[in-house]
């Protein structure tokens, strides 16, 4: 049984209101700035809808043109929101969109106007919604799930107006925008229950999507340097160490600062901080592919090499140490050389586990503190 139009709108404001108020819910626990226009966008669906049951009591001018009006708002909305969500800035040319809409507002009554109405209403409602979907277009970084989910929905939303505003200037189409009657708008009333449904739930999996993977890059990572944290490079070592056999050894590099600590006591802790920074910088720069870095705590860092030769992890460790006495030196001169000790650790099979490879290393950084520091120890095991 098909469900009147009346039934329809009462259905459409529910669904908005319910979705208005969890995407508010959301942004109160995350704070996502794109979630509260995204909010705003389902709010303002459900005073427009409220409104235009009104039509059938006579209101006509809030019922339509208002109604209709708030409609373009809400996919302006929807805009922004997904703007803010790929940190895009919108031209000032969208204002043009509240010229279009206040000029709706004195359209004269009668069925020529209706199709006016109902075909400058849809191209408003297209344009919002089709840039929203390009904007969500893959641009280098790949979109979640969530994110081609709600590119898709709006893009198909967006051609279902643009259709919807074909049908306005084909002749002899019954439009009775007064009495919710003719074929397009009950196509229009399932459309946008549809529509709400689908952008609403897209909406959310795009941002959870987000945030789960924030979450999970801050759980890994090391606050101060971005380097990944002992726990990460513990989930994320057996990897490259598995695949260690004679034709492709592997190394460890333990790297420790020399007397860090008058750093620490002759120009603050702040200071210690951007050294720690910059070594880790110094870092990333040099770490080949197939490797991988983390801070183990305090002034140790550690890196990680899979395919490796002894000369790979000689110069490796020489750049660094060449590149962090010289800054460490310009930045911060203190009494004593602050450099770096590297023990390093070269293997052709898989060690018994990480923390066993450490202890390793943790022998041959020792053994380059008691030499001197400022040098690299190196142990081979293949041979
Ligand atoms: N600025 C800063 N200092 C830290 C941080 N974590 C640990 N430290 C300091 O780093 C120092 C590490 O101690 P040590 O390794 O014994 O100091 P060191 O002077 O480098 O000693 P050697 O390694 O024997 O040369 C301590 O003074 C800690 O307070 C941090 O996140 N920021």
């Amino acid at each position: 049984m098909p469900l009147d139009p009346l039934t329809m709108l009462t259905i459409s404001v529910a669904l908005a209101a319910a979705a208005a108020l969890y995407l508010a819910i959301e942004w109160r626990s995350i704070r996502e700035p794109s979630l509260l226009f995204w909010s705003a966008g389902f709010a303002t669906i459900t005073v427009g809808s409220t409104l235009a049951l009104l039509r059938s009591s006579g209101f006509l001018f809030i019922g339509i043109w208002f109604a209709n009006g708030l409609l373009v708002i809400a996919h302006f909305l929807f805009l922004l929101g997904v703007a803010r969500f790929t940190q895009t800035r919108l031209s000032r040319v969208w204002a043009l969109m509240f010229i279009a809409w206040l000029a709706m507002l004195l359209v004269p009554d009668g069925p020529t106007w209706s199709k006016v109405m109902l075909l400058v209403n849809s191209l408003l409602v297209a344009l919002s919604t089709l840039r929203a979907s390009f904007l969500l277009r893959p641009h280098g970084k790949s979109l979640s799930v969530g994110a081609v989910q709600l590119r898709y929905v709006l893009l198909a939303h967006g051609v279902f107006y643009v259709a919807k505003a074909l049908t306005a200037v084909i002749p002899g189409t019954l439009i009775d925008l007064a009495a919710l009657r003719g074929a397009i708008i009950q196509i229009s009333l399932v459309e946008g229950v549809m529509a709400i449904m689908l952008i609403a739930l897209s909406m959310t999996g795009t941002e959870r999507y987000r945030r789960e993977k924030q979450i999970a890059h801050l759980a890994a990572r090391d606050p101060l340097t971005a380097l990944y944290n002992r726990r990460a490079l513990e989930v994320r070592a057996p990897r490259l160490l598995e695949d260690v056999s004679s034709t492709r050894p592997g190394a460890l590099l333990l790297i420790d600062i020399d007397n860090f600590k008058l750093v620490n006591d002759l120009y603050g802790h702040t200071a210690g901080d951007r050294l720690l920074i910059a070594l880790s910088e110094m870092i990333r720069a040099v770490l080949p592919e197939a490797s991988l870095a983390a801070r183990l705590g305090g002034d140790e860092f550690v890196i990680l090499l899979g395919n490796a030769t002894k000369e790979q992890v000689v110069s490796l460790g020489n750049t660094l140490r060449e590149q962090f006495q010289q800054t460490a030196t310009q930045t911060f001169p203190t009494p004593e050389p602050v450099t770096l000790s590297i023990g390093a650790d070269l293997f052709d099979q898989p060690p018994a586990s990480l923390a066993a490879l450490i202890e390793q290393g943790d022998a041959a950084l020792y053994a380059s503190k008691r030499g001197g520091r400022n040098s690299i120890r190196l142990v081979d095991r293949t041979l």
